[in-house]
């Protein structure tokens, strides 16, 4: 660890604090102080202590842990939901990816990271102050200069065609971005919704059956996680859990043909 990097102190009740390593720099606690010189030099993955007998373990922030963390415009896709949305998109080093909308560069931040540095990620937002909070939060993470954003409505956007492997939308009426998507979208590759309410779940499906769009309906699903207390003798769930976020709704472009222009809901 060095100066410049991000550094993720834990104290004995599991509360994280991010911030980042800065000549100088101090930590203030309520029950005393660190120098991020002393991080420093203890490193990742050791312990330190304030002068008042305080310990704290010393990380390296996870994508999770930053993503939870950082300044937001926007709520960001749940990391659970973002790690989905990359598989569920099945991407791979490489691939070229859509999303929209970019709000606080959550998910952006996952799909750069599967894509890799030989990968692109076009990011269109319509607020520009939704996208200049993305591009802060991917700057100052990680940023391998593979994602593009694009201030503007998605609706609207000219794409090359069939030119993405996948596509994700974050948006509150994906219904309305769709005539953009399709001719974009590579043929046998993946379209994949999060959103945080049935009724969209529904009226997103009605609406690709009435307007004959070459999607199959390959699966909607929650991602749940059941964190548990292990401290023997105690073993039992945690009490606080993270509750509903947004169903994954994963669709699969097909050729639009004569005989195969209807929504097949599988
Ligand atoms: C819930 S936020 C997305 C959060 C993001 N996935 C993240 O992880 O930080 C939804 C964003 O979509 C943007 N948006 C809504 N409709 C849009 C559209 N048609 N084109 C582009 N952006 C859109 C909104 O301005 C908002 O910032």
């Amino acid at each position: 660890m060095t100066y410049g990097d991000w550094a993720l102190l834990q104290d004995r009740r599991g509360r994280v604090y991010l911030f980042r390593l800065q000549p100088g720099g101090i930590f203030n606690y309520h029950r005393g102080s660190i120098r991020h010189e002393a991080i420093i030099q203890a490193g990742a993955g050791r312990f330190i202590a304030t002068p008042q007998g305080e310990r704290f373990s010393i990380h390296r922030p996870t994508l999770e842990d930053y993503v939870l963390q950082m300044p937001r415009e926007a709520t960001p896709t749940y990391p659970k939901d973002a790690a989905t949305i990359c598989f569920l998109l099945d991407l791979a080093p490489g691939m070229r990816v859509l999303e929209a909308g970019a709000g606080s560069g959550g998910l952006t931040l996952y799909l750069a990271r599967a894509v890799g540095p030989t990968g692109q990620v076009w990011s269109y937002e319509s607020r520009l102050r939704h996208l200049e909070r993305a591009r802060r939060n991917l700057g100052e993470y990680e940023d391998w200069g593979n994602v593009t954003f694009v201030q503007g409505d998605l609706a609207q956007a000219e794409l090359p065609p069939s030119s993405f492997d996948g596509v994700a939308l974050d948006l509150m009426e994906p219904w309305s971005v769709l005539h953009s998507i399709v001719p974009a979208l590579k043929i046998d590759r993946f379209l994949v919704c999060y959103l945080p309410n049935l009724t969209q779940v529904v009226t997103l499906l009605e609406q690709i059956k009435t307007l004959q769009l070459p999607f199959l309906h390959e699966r909607t699903l929650e991602v749940q996680h059941r964190e548990w207390d292990i401290r023997p003798p105690i073993a039992h769930p945690k009490f606080q859990q993270v509750g509903h976020t947004a169903f994954l709704v994963q669709l699969r472009r097909i050729e639009h043909t004569q005989q195969n222009t209807l929504l097949e809901v599988r």
